[in-house]
């Protein structure tokens, strides 16, 4: 088993996993033509780098912590493209319970880099989204080198990293004219570019073009004096750290080294995930149960990164009290498998490629599981491969509470309602007598202006009269928006309580039942 692979369940990086390789950012971000309104790169990295400098290294408080999205109406953050991230951000749907928009923000400043041909910065997640502005501390183009040196002290770069960390920034993009009037005063151009290259380079870039006195950044060249940040930075140790940058190698090493310390500098007390540079040599997804005629029906898959084409992979599980049952066969093979779209090829990422295998299993409803784990046979004459987690097993916390798959279901109501909605069923071990809740978290912002919030609510189940009980499960059931992503689940029954938490949504398949008037 490969080390590369993480202890089951572990929900952040499972779903860090998913949103960096496999996730919708990578296709909204795609192409790093030059700049226009459809180009979103550039204004990705933007504001990973406003939203940081909150970060002060003398009391270790802010960073990149999506405060930005209380900021916005400093002129300090003045830029269409702030709202306009945060918009993009919003709109994939991909926060959730234990992955806020920091990380959102993170994630989207590797991917514009990656985009634009710039190096792959690894992926750390855990960030903790601030519920208030911080403080009022983004360096703007008319204060002095002195002030943007203490800026960049407190939040932790010293000269020579500031003078790099615009340079490598200053590589993508460049100035609206609704933005900075007092910049470019010239109403008929919309965008001055800061380098005459779109892609995140320094053979034709912000570096040589400002060695070579050719550069168009109007912060280095622009009317306004007063407003030419990058000439007073870039110029402020003689040129030495703007010479060493020429160099192809060491301006991608320095500004890949120098970003990731930006996009991972947050407040001292929140702890990142390991860093992730390539998928996960295996990832398991939610099991989805469901409970009919004393059976259980337990779907699941399992992404093997560089699959063989010859394999064959089985699912495997204990009962309840944790014995294997070979002569009542506890495998299944699996029923499929698809080849794994990593949506990050689309920025130019090559991880390889992965399978994915589907498994359905019918579990005794009586005996039940406790645990599951997978072998992988290439049938190459090498030994079989056991997925377990370490020895553990993939241990399911409990039997008694959960999303019943196939009796949970989508609607479309027909007018004059048109309310869609999924309609959730939790089997919960026990009578009519037992209680059940859920909580919801639903990426979706009713918002229409930043801040994007998710929205978190707890619906109380009510019995589910359509569904009559089975065995020894009693259904309960409750209607919550479509976009919902994440469900925590508590029961009470005969005094016990039982809890699922962060069960994901956005791998289930519930039918979707359109209703007509008639
Ligand atoms: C003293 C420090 C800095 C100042 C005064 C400054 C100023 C500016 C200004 C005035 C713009 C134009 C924004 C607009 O019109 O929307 C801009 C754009 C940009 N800045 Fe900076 N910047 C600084 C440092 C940085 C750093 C450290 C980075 C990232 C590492 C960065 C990344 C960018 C990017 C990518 C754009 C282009 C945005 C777009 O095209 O939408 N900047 N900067």
């Amino acid at each position: 088993q490969s080390t590369s692979t993480f202890q089951w369940p572990n929900a952040l990086l499972g779903w860090a996993d998913k949103q960096l390789f496999e996730g919708p950012l990578s296709i909204l971000v795609a192409g790093c033509s030059a700049r226009d309104d459809t180009t979103v790169a550039a204004q990705w990295l933007r504001i990973a780098y406003h939203d940081m400098s909150t970060h002060d290294i003398d009391n270790g408080l802010g960073g990149l912590d999506a405060s930005i999205q209380f900021e916005l109406d400093r002129p300090q953050n003045v830029g269409e493209g702030m709202a306009a991230s945060l918009n993009d951000f919003s709109e994939v749907l991909i926060n959730s319970p234990f992955f806020g928009t920091a990380d959102v923000i993170a994630l989207g400043a590797i991917l514009a880099v990656a985009t634009c041909g710039g190096p792959f910065i690894p992926f750390r997640a855990g960030r903790i989204d601030a519920t208030v502005a911080g403080p009022a501390t983004v360096p703007q183009p008319q204060e002095s080198l002195a002030t943007h040196t203490e800026d960049f002290r407190q939040m932790g770069f010293n000269a020579t990293e500031m003078i790099t960390l615009v340079a490598c920034g200053h590589t993508l993009g460049g100035v609206r004219q609704v933005d900075f009037p007092d910049i470019i005063a010239d109403s008929e151009e919309a965008f001055v570019d800061f380098d005459t290259t779109p892609a995140f380079d320094n053979t034709i870039s912000s570096v040589s073009e400002y060695l070579q006195n050719t550069t168009q950044n109007v912060l280095v060249v622009g009317p306004n004096v007063t407003t030419r940040s990058d000439f007073r930075i870039f110029s402020s140790d003689g040129n030495a750290t703007m010479q060493s940058l020429l160099d192809s190698n060491t301006f991608t090493q320095t500004c890949a080294d120098l970003l990731e310390r930006m996009i991972n500098t947050v407040p001292s007390d929140v702890t990142l995930t390991q860093a992730i540079s390539e998928p996960f040599n295996y990832v398991v997804s939610e099991p989805l149960f469901s409970y009919r005629n004393d059976t259980l029906s337990m779907a699941t898959t399992l992404r093997v990164l560089n699959a063989s084409s010859s394999a064959t992979v089985t699912l495997f599980w204990a009962d309840r009290e944790g014995s294997f049952c070979p002569s009542t066969g506890c495998s299944v093979e699996s029923s499929g498998s698809e080849q794994v779209l990593f949506d990050i090829n689309f920025v130019g990422v090559d991880v390889g490629t992965a399978e994915r295998y589907q498994f359905n299993a019918t579990i005794n409803g009586a005996t039940s599981i406790s645990k599951f784990w997978f072998e992988i046979d290439n049938n190459d004459g090498s030994s079989p491969i056991t997925i377990d987690n370490n020895g553990a097993g993939l241990v399911i916390q409990q039997d008694s509470l959960f999303v019943d798959n196939s009796r949970s279901a989508g609607f479309s109501l027909p007018a004059p309602s048109f309310k869609t909605f999924n309609t959730i069923v939790v089997a919960v071990r026990g009578d009519a007598t037992a209680t059940a809740s859920i909580i919801v978290f639903d990426p979706f912002s009713p918002n229409t202006a930043p801040p994007f919030l998710p929205v978190v609510s707890t619906v109380d189940l009510v019995l589910d009269e359509t569904n009559p009980p089975d065995g020894d499960f009693t259904f309960f059931a409750g209607n919550i928006s479509r976009t919902a992503n994440f469900l925590d689940l508590t029961a009470t029954s005969a005094g016990t309580t039982y809890t699922q938490i962060n069960f994901d949504l956005s791998v289930t398949d519930f039918p979707f039942i359109i209703e007509s008037s008639s």
